[in-house]
C-alpha cells in the first residue's frame, strides 16, 4: 500500500527553490507549501501571526523560530491525507526539530548553487508582491515587462536582492543551513543537487522523485502530523 510522500526543498537565496518546487508541485501532483507565501497570507488577512511576522520581514529579518513554528505546524496537521513539499521552511535548526516531532520526511532536496550564479539571478529577479510569483528577465521574463502576466499589477525588485545585500543573507544560509543539512545527511534523506542552470538540474530531480513518489491513484495511508511541539 503506497504511502504519502512529504518533501522539503532547501538552497541559497536565488538558488531555484520556488522554481523547482511549481515543477515539482505541476509534474507530480504534490501540494507546494511555501513558509513565505503562507506568511503573506497571514499578513493579508490581518492575522495576529501575520502581524508580528510583518514587523520582522520589514527590517529584513527572519521571523522568530516560535513565531514560525505556531503559523505552519498547525498547516501542516490539516495536511494529514496530502502529500507535500514545504519551501522555505525549515530554515533553522530549532525549526527543523519542530517539524522532525511532527511529521517524519521522505525526503528533503539540498540546491548548492554557484555565488556568482546567485548574484546574477537575483540581480535579475522581479516578484508580483501579493502573489510572490517570481520572473527572471534572461530565465522567465513577463510577457509585459514590468507587469504580473496573471494581474497585470507592477512587479518589484527586492532591496535584498541587491548584490551587496547578497553576501550577507548568503552567509546567514550557510549558518543556520549547515546543522539542518547535517541533520537529515544523518537521516539518509539529504539529496544534494549541483550547477548553475535549473533546466539542466531538474532531469536529475524528477527521476530521483520518479523513483521515490507513490505512482498517481494508488491508495494512500494516511500518516499523522500530530502535534508534537
Ligand atoms: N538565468 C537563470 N535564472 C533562473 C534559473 N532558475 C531560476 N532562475 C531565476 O532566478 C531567480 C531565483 O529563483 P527562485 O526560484 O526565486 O529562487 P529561490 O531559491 O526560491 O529564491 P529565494 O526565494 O530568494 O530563496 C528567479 O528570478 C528565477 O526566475 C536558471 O536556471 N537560470
Ligand atoms: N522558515 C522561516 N523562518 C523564519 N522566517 C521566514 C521563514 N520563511 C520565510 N520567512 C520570512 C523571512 C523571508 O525573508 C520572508 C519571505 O520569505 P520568502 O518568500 O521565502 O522570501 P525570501 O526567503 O527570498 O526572503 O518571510
Amino acid at each position: 500500500m503506497a504511502k504519502l510522500f512529504r518533501a522539503v526543498i532547501m538552497g541559497p537565496p536565488g538558488s531555484g527553490k520556488g522554481t523547482i518546487s511549481e515543477r515539482i508541485a505541476q509534474r507530480f501532483g504534490l501540494t507546494r507549501l511555501s513558509s513565505g507565501d503562507f506568511i503573506r497570507e497571514n499578513i493579508a488577512a490581518n492575522t495576529d501571526a501575520g502581524v508580528l511576522a510583518k514587523t520582522y520581514i520589514e527590517r529584513g529579518l527572519l521571523v522568530p523560530d516560535h513565531v514560525m513554528t505556531r503559523l505552519l505546524l498547525p498547516r501542516l496537521e490539516e495536511m494529514t491525507r496530502h502529500s507535500w513539499l514545504m519551501d522555505g521552511f525549515p530554515r533553522t535548526l530549532a525549526q527543523a526539530e519542530a517539524l522532525n516531532s511532527t511529521c517524519d520526511l521522505d525526503l528533503v532536496i539540498s540546491l548548492n548553487i554557484p555565488y556568482e550564479t546567485l548574484k546574477e539571478r537575483l540581480s535579475d529577479r522581479w516578484i508580483h508582491p501579493a502573489s510572490g510569483r517570481v520572473y527572471n528577465m534572461g530565465f522567465n521574463p513577463p510577457h509585459v515587462q514590468g507587469r504580473d502576466d496573471i494581474s497585470g499589477e507592477p512587479l518589484i525588485q527586492h532591496d535584498d536582492d541587491k548584490p551587496e545585500a547578497l553576501v550577507a543573507r548568503l552567509r546567514h544560509y550557510k549558518d543556520v543551513a549547515k546543522p539542518i543539512i547535517d541533520l537529515y545527511k544523518s537521516k539518509g534523506i539529504l539529496h544534494t543537487f549541483s550547477g548553475t542552470e535549473t533546466d539542466r538540474i531538474w532531469p536529475y530531480i524528477n527521476s530521483l522523485l520518479s523513483t521515490k513518489i507513490p505512482m498517481e491513484g494508488t491508495h494512500r495511508t494516511q500518516r499523522p502530523c500530530t502535534r508534537g511541539y
